[in-house]
């Protein structure tokens, strides 16, 4: 596969900051531009990050001279990774596009755009088709493809079997999510020690809309949304990294017996493993049957923290089904998702 040089933008961000680590000796990607706000740039990269990753800063990004997020100034990269504050991705990711530059984005502003594919790869990589109808520039060269909210990246992927086996009716989640997804510094720790809180701004409509556009089927250039409703909580927990949902669902289909059901998993074809992306998983989906299993702590890294967990698969009294689901909110959720999408993007050729 080609070598691509690639930017980030939001490069000094909590997010920023998992690109950065991830792309470390990544085999096809190489860090060559690195962009962040006006109070970074013109600094070297390892004097404007306050660095919060467990492993060294690599040197390569270390000694980067940090840019304003503007194209004029990442026109040596292939494509740029998106790890900009949603308060400002929506501008900038519109002017990369528009001056010919790919964006793949983790901000939440373009998901739910009729054009913008949002991309899990082992859900709906047919989805990227919708790339060709984006219209940022004469030539097709600048586009916008965006990966889900972390929580609607576990939901989704575990909805997923469910989906192709008996069909989604209904869903209510409620999301136990870890502190690391409020960014740094994040949660006050006077809220959060000892502490619940349950109530996450903005967070529920995303989750309760995003995975229906995942789920949904693409004709004619056209997504037609999966029709399930969902009811969602979030609710912030002391935990430090990986979401866990409790998800209880309603199926078109009711299956025959619980066996049935988590046959619908350990059954289920990843649609991209033919194509052995350096970031895929080898297990996507990871059915875990000990009745305390999965746990943040215990499971988020799995996979190098792209594996989702499903786990406590019960007949329910309500719904059909109960579970939980869970996955690495920076990792599967954020960063690993857009370089797992980037990977698939240039496996399809839409990035040469
Ligand atoms: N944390 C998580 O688990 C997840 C986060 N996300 C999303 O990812 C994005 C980043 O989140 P996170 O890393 O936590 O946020 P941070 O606040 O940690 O980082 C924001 C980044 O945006 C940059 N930035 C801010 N203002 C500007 C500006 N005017 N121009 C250019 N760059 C600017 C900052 O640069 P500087 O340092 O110079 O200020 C920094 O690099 C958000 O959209 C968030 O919603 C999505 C999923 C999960
Ligand atoms: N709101 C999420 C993180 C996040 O930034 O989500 P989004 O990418 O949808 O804005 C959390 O707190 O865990």
């Amino acid at each position: 596969m080609p070598s691509h040089n690639v930017g980030i933008l939001g490069a000094t961000g909590a997010v920023g900051q998992k690109f950065i680590r991830l792309l470390e000796n990544h085999p096809w990607f190489t860090i060559s531009k690195l962009g962040a706000s006006q109070r970074s740039a013109g600094k070297k990269y390892t004097n404007a990050v306050h660095w919060i990753e467990k492993t060294e800063l690599p040197r390569q990004a270390a000694d980067i001279e940090v840019s304003e997020c503007i194209p004029d100034h990442f026109q040596d990269v292939d494509f740029v990774f998106s790890g900009l504050d949603s308060s400002v991705a929506g501008d900038i990711e519109q002017q990369f596009a528009e001056a010919g530059i790919p964006v793949i984005s983790n901000a939440k502003n373009y998901r739910m755009h009729d054009q913008v594919p949002l991309l899990v790869p082992e859900v709906n990589p047919d989805h990227a088709k919708l790339i060709k109808k984006q219209s940022f520039t004469d030539d097709g060269s600048g586009w916008i493809v965006t990966n889900p909210n972390c929580v609607s990246v576990p939901l989704s992927m575990s909805l997923k079997p469910l989906a192709a086996a008996f069909g989604i009716e209904s869903v209510i989640v409620t999301s136990m999510q870890s502190v690391s997804g409020a960014g740094y510094p994040g949660v006050s720790s006077l809220d959060i020690i000892g502490n619940v809180v349950p109530h996450i701004g903005g967070e529920e409509p995303k989750v309760q809309t995003e995975s229906t556009k995942v789920l949904g089927n693409l004709a004619d250039d056209i997504i037609d949304f999966n029709d399930f409703t969902i009811q969602a909580t979030a609710v912030r927990v002391p935990t430090i990294e990986g979401h866990l949902l409790s998800v209880a669902v309603k199926l078109n289909n009711t299956p025959s017996s619980i066996q049935k059901a988590e046959q619908a998993f350990t059954e289920w074809d990843n649609p991209i493993s033919d194509l052995d992306l350096p970031s895929s998983p080898d297990n996507p989906i990871r059915l875990y049957q000990k009745e305390r299993y999965p746990q943040p702590r215990l499971h988020a890294d799995r996979e190098g923290g792209m594996q989702t967990a499903v786990g406590r698969l019960r007949e329910g009294t309500v719904m059909d089904l109960g579970y939980v689901t869970m996955a690495h909110n920076t990792i599967r959720g954020a960063a690993g998702g857009a370089i797992l999408n980037a990977e698939l993007l240039v496996a399809k050729e839409y990035i040469k």
